[in-house]
């Protein structure tokens, strides 16, 4: 069993704690909290040990009612694995830290990339030997990377030209903006993402602009991607629906944005509404000349989630990636294509003439 620790409760941490408790290779040891408010109260509903992210505000669970297993130095010295899921900037603070226990540790894309010995994404990422610390690269990044991998290795990208229209917060997020525009996020070109997708796919030309939107479910990526040989559409559609993570929305399924995606996912029973995949609109993907282009959403809060499990096995076991992302898929149910089938009957139904 590999013991793993998550060190930030919040958005991410918890999504990755109930992922890797969900998988029979993995055992989740514990959780850490700033403090005691309602994230810790989930965290042991959960049945998940907590312990205190700061040594000094210990006492605080205390006094609210809520036990602690121990402080995060405790978590550190019981764990094969950390995944650092605090605020962007916070997981450096806490580098020394691990360090200092020995711990091998995972950090998120809000961190710069060089805070690991590598950025990784399951799909995109080359051979990672003998690695201390990944860092999983941001949300963006991580849809953009599952995507341009497999074109690339098909047809060959000559450039993405990327534009990113970014949700302005979390549904949690009470404070986050924007309410009432849309600003250019950052005003220059590139944003982070096109060298961030470089961090783990080198040799793809990317270029990536941002936005962001009053909205709180989703990203929206508008993708032109001018490939070295001419694809079909129908090509690109087969070939992104042969991608365990992503979803090629179909047509007749009358999904039309984040909301009715998201209504679709809290249907078939995904836990918090949350897609792990990159959500494709079948339709969207058109083909003129060397030139592709599809529109695609990304949860931000959940495609991670899934690539956080197998860095975990990357930095603590020989599973091959391929071997990973299957028992990743398999413990959560990764793989929402599968639930439509071509006349759109569900999954486990039995088609209405056999
Ligand atoms: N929310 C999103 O859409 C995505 C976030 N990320 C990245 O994941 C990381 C975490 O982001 P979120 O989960 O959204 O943040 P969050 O703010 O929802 O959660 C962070 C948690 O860490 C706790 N925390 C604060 N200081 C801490 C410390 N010193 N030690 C331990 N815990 C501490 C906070 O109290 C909070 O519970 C960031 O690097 C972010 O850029 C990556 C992909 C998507
Ligand atoms: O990693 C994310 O986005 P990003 O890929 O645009 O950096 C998450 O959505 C967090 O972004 P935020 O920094 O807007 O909270």
């Amino acid at each position: 069993m590999i013991r793993v620790g998550v060190n930030g409760y919040g958005t991410i941490g918890k999504r990755v704690a109930d992922a890797v408790a969900a998988q029979p290779d993995m055992e989740l040891v514990g959780v850490t909290k700033t403090s005691p408010d309602y994230g810790a109260e989930g965290a042991l509903r959960h049945g998940y040990d907590l312990y205190a992210a700061i040594d000094d505000r210990a006492a605080a669970f205390d006094e609210a009612g809520l036990a602690t297993a121990g402080t995060l130095g405790d978590l550190l010295d019981a764990v094969d694995v950390i995944v650092d899921c605090a605020p962007a900037g916070v997981g450096e603070r806490n580098r020394p830290t691990y360090e200092a226990h020995g711990t091998p540790a995972i950090y998120q894309g809000g961190e710069d990339a060089g805070i690991a010995d590598a950025s990784f994404n399951a799909r995109a990422s080359g051979t990672i030997r003998d690695a201390d610390s990944l860092r999983v690269v941001s949300c963006n990044t991580t849809g953009l990377s599952r995507l341009l991998a497999p074109l690339d290795e098909a047809y060959g990208v000559e450039k993405a030209r990327v534009t990113l229209v970014r949700r302005g917060g979390d549904p949690s997020e009470t404070g986050r903006g924007p309410i009432n525009d849309v600003v250019p996020d950052p005003a220059a070109v590139p944003s982070h993402h096109g060298p961030d997708v470089n961090a783990v796919l080198p040799d793809v030309t990317v270029d990536t602009a941002a936005l962001k939107a009053p909205v709180t479910g989703m990203h929206t990526h508008s993708v032109n991607v001018t490939l070295e040989r001419e694809p079909t559409a129908a090509a690109v559609r087969e070939l992104l629906r042969a991608e365990t993570r992503v979803f090629l929305i179909p047509e007749h399924a009358g999904i039309d944005g984040a909301g009715t995606l998201k209504d679709y996912a809290a249907d078939v029973g995904r836990p918090r509404g949350d897609l792990w995949e990159n959500c494709v609109w079948e339709e969207s993907v058109s083909v003129q000349g060397r030139d592709l282009y599809l529109f695609q959403n990304i949860h931000q809060e959940a495609d991670v989630v899934p690539e956080n499990v197998d860095a975990v096995r990357t930095l603590a076991t020989d599973v091959s990636r391929e071997e990973s992302v299957a028992r990743t898929n398999e413990a959560l149910g990764v793989g929402l294509d599968s639930l439509l089938s071509d006349d759109g009957s569900a999954r486990g139904q039995v088609p209405a003439d056999d």
